[in-house]
């Protein structure tokens, strides 16, 4: 069987839920088509089989030709052998749809975690993202690979032994249709319920989740701080209540699958009774009662293996909430820049800018106007709190100003392609993110195909050759999850090595230095001083070492610029920055009376 490969939804669809489920299919409409005719050749073949195999006891009893009986006979091993078929082929082609659908999904997920990162995932829990793209896009399969074939199963087949049941009467088509009825109508008003227990089970999934991820990655809080006990609690709370939600699931889908058995024998009795009353009545030729029976039970089927599918509906449809309205959430910074100017990238500049994280959230930055020029090596220093990483996040275009401009090289940075950005932009963290691999591969990761020279150059520049001579392997040592094998410092020189290999013109930082020790700290600083000579340099700096050896120093209090010049000339007018510096230095530095801060 040949799949569709989509290439109508490379980013998957734009609506959430359960609309998304069926679009996807869209994209897949043959084998789907392809799944339901094996779904219908395999329930189909399976009722023919059944009425017929009645026939011929009933012909048996009443003393047919034994010739026409070994037809009969063969005509249904033969039915039973094509139906064996039809259901092997159809779990087949079905469950390819939905496992390759799930494929599919996942990619999309990739994408959008990529799309959305970092600053629509910010806060959003790792536990949740991973059972989003695991677990909920698992509980996927249960409606592409079984709920609505069994729906166009059920609607396509369920009439057919009613119109046969009326040939033979139209009162066993009756008896047999009031309780089938009944059956129909039971998931139907159970299913708000249904949906509410589904999201339940899915919400606690993903908390068990959150826990966890949050268990595992603080393990070493946790056995430093020993809160193990607190942990084994809040996990075991969260397992608890996950056991309970899927118990509430259970009792219902319990009661679902009881209420479906109830009336399917209430459809075989009435039918039977009605049959029998008509025989004894010289109504129907007695021969016609197991076919009667069996034409009901052939009636019931599709409908029951389709209510034991949608006893998880409310499953199938959070999990299908949680994964597309996560697929077709809209960016925070939408790549729909069309520019990407090949000249150098010039200068920053920051026109009467304003933002804030939420709607209706206080202003992290507030009229900020900003020159940063190429060459200059800008530190930006505050209070905690006062705005720093957020400015600095505002210029790689985690966020766009929510008021006011933001250039680069004269092009506001919305209209430049997200691609264009990242290669004029390079960026170190605060926090390093390493990968488990080599170190080349963690410091190439941004430039795969450098020249081996420049990644030594870049390593040198960084300070971190003398660290990658000392690990057992050079280059090629693995460096541990998250840089684990590494210490704080050595994973920051390799940061700043893999920032500077991208030889972009701008360079931002985030407390570079925070975690080096004092002479290491002194050769990255000689190393930055160098890469500056042609770069925009932008810093957030703590530490009084890096400040000095700024240009120029951008002081922000409660998310307003309230100096910007010099250190000399700030330590003399700027009583903000002249604290900050004392506090640096511990010591208390006469600071005349407050005045206002002298802007550049
Ligand atoms: N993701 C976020 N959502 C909401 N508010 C945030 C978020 N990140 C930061 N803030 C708020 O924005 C303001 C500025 O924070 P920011 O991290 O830019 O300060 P900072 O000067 O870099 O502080 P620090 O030196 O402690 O890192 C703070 O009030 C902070 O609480």
């Amino acid at each position: 069987m040949s799949l569709h490969r989509s290439e109508v939804m490379p980013d998957g669809p734009a609506a959430g839920g359960v609309r998304a489920l069926a679009v996807v299919l869209r994209t897949q409409l043959r084998p789907f088509l392809l799944s339901c005719a094996c779904g219908l050749a395999n329930q189909g073949l399976q009722i023919a089989a059944t009425v017929l195999g009645a026939y011929l006891v009933a012909a048996a009893v009443t003393g047919a030709d034994p010739a026409q009986l070994w037809l009969l006979g063969g005509l249904v091993l033969g039915l039973v052998a094509l139906r064996g078929l039809a259901s092997w082929w159809e779990a087949y082609v079905s469950h390819a749809l939905a496992f390759f659908v799930l494929a599919q999904v996942r990619g999309w997920l990739y994408r959008a975690f990529v799309r959305l990162a970092p600053g629509k995932l910010l806060r959003r829990r790792s536990g949740d993202l991973v059972t989003r793209a695991m677990a909920d896009s698992e509980g996927l399969e249960m409606f592409y690979a079984h709920t609505l074939i069994y729906l166009v199963v059920a609607v396509v087949l369920t009439p057919l032994p009613l119109v046969a049941l009326a040939v033979l009467h139209p009162a066993l088509a009756v008896a047999a249709a009031v309780p089938l009825a009944l059956l129909c109508s039971a998931p139907f008003a159970l299913r708000r319920v249904n949906f509410r227990h589904g999201a339940a089970v899915r919400a606690q999934v993903a908390e068990v989740g959150n826990q966890v991820s949050d268990v595992v990655g603080g393990l070493r809080e946790i056995v430093v701080l020993d809160r193990e006990g607190r942990h084994r609690e809040r996990v075991r709370a969260a397992t608890s209540q996950l056991a309970a939600a899927h118990l509430r699931q259970g009792v219902r889908a319990g009661l679902e699958s009881a209420s479906n058995q109830v009336l399917v024998a209430a459809t075989l009795l009435a039918t039977l009774i009605t049959a029998a009353f008509l025989v004894s009545g010289g109504q129907l030729e007695a021969r016609w009662l197991p076919v009667a029976a069996m034409l009901a039970a052939g009636a019931t089927a599709p409908v029951v293996t389709l209510f034991e599918a949608t006893k998880v509906w409310g499953i199938t449809t959070a999990s299908a909430e949680r994964v597309f309205s996560l697929v077709a959430e809209p960016a925070a910074t939408p790549d729909t820049g069309t520019l990407s100017p090949t000249r150098a990238a010039g200068g920053y500049e920051l026109h009467d800018v304003w933002f804030r994280y939420d709607e209706d959230g206080p202003w992290a930055l507030r009229e900020v106007d900003l020159s940063l020029r190429p060459g200059e090596l800008v530190a930006l220093v505050g209070h905690s709190g006062a705005g720093k990483s957020t400015l600095a996040h505002l210029l790689l275009r985690f966020f766009d100003p929510t008021r006011g401009q933001l250039t680069l090289g004269g092009h506001d940075l919305r209209e430049l392609t997200q691609q264009r950005l990242h290669e004029l932009v390079a960026f170190v963290p605060q926090d390093v993110f390493l990968f488990q691999e080599s170190v080349w591969w963690n410091v190439t990761l941004g430039r795969p195909d450098a020249d081996p020279a420049a990644v030594h150059a870049a390593l040198a520049a960084a300070q971190a050759a003398e660290v990658v001579a000392e690990l057992p392997d050079g280059t090629d040592t693995l460096v541990g999850e998250r840089g684990a094998r590494l210490s704080g410092g050595e994973r920051q020189r390799l940061a700043v090595a893999r920032a500077l290999l991208r030889e972009t013109p701008v360079l931002v930082l985030d407390e570079p230095v925070s975690q080096l020790d004092t002479i290491s700290e002194r050769r990255l600083r000689d190393a930055l001083d160098a890469a500056r000579s042609d770069r925009t340099v932008v810093v957030v700096a703590h530490r009084l070492s890096t400040i000095l050896r700024a240009d120029r120093v951008v002081v922000l209090d409660r998310g307003r610029v309230v100096g910007d010049g010099t250190h000399p000339d700030l330590l003399r007018d700027c009583p903000e920055y002249a604290r900050l510096v004392a506090a640096q230095w511990s010591l208390e530095l006469p600071v005349t009376p407050p005045q206002p801060c002298q802007r550049e």
